[in-house]
């Protein structure tokens, strides 16, 4: 399995102390920043544009790892890549079928930036199967899509038992992140059941962010 990748999800962080908690994001052993991109129509929340994605990345040297919860992630995707994002994941659900999903992990490795495909909890995983050679990471939500502070739902474990099957099967290079409800005690869970990237808001933002990360990383 890959060295484990913690990834502070951006949705959680306090904007009134912008500067302080960046700082104390790069300070921490975080190696990627989870950038949560909402339009208000494939979830019902608005986030961040690539302006903020510029913006973050003039003060911070973590990998961008964008996730794109929109309902044309064709159009979206590309606005990402050309702001930077190091990956862009986009959801399983937003595109017409399992062909548009690979045409779509091809364009965006095209351009140099890596591709990730998402499920949400009521999704299956089974499609993703004989194409994850296409994609960098697969990304379980274990929350519906939408907000930070959710509990997370423990029967999601059983899609991620799935690929990680199947990517060692295969030898496949692709990551297996999961996002939504995740603090020490589901983080261990997830790791366990086959996990190499986890996605925290709420845990990591509402306490020592170097702290919170570090918990994270010891659940091996
Ligand atoms: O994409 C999302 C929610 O849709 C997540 O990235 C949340 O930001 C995770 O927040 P917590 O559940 O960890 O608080």
């Amino acid at each position: 399995m890959k060295e484990l990748v913690i990834a502070p999800s951006i949705l959680s962080l306090d904007y009134a102390n912008t500067s302080e908690q960046l700082k104390e994001l790069n300070e921490s052993n975080a190696k990627w920043m989870h950038f949560d991109v909402m339009d208000g129509h494939f979830v019902p929340n608005l986030t961040f544009g690539p302006d903020i994605l510029k913006g973050f990345k003039k003060c911070s040297d973590l990998f961008m790892d964008v996730h794109i919860m929109v309902d044309n992630p064709e159009m979206i995707s590309e606005i990402f890549v050309k702001a930077g994002a190091d990956m862009v994941t986009f959801h399983l659900e937003a595109v017409k079928d399992i062909e548009a999903c690979i045409a779509l992990c091809r364009k965006i490795r095209a351009a140099g930036v890596k591709a990730g495909v998402s499920v949400k909890p009521k999704t299956a995983v089974d499609a993703l199967l004989p194409y994850l050679s296409e994609m960098d990471l697969v990304l379980v939500m274990s929350v519906e899509p939408g907000f930070g502070g959710q509990s997370f739902m423990e029967d999601m474990l059983d899609k991620v038992r799935k690929l990680r099957k199947e990517i060692e099967a295969n030898n496949y290079d692709t990551r297996i992140e999961i996002d939504g409800g995740i603090n020490a005690e589901t983080g261990k869970l997830a790791v366990e059941a086959g996990c190499d990237t986890l996605v925290a808001g709420s845990y990591i933002f509402k306490q020592n962010i170097k702290e919170a990360v570090d918990s994270l990383l010891c659940q091996k």
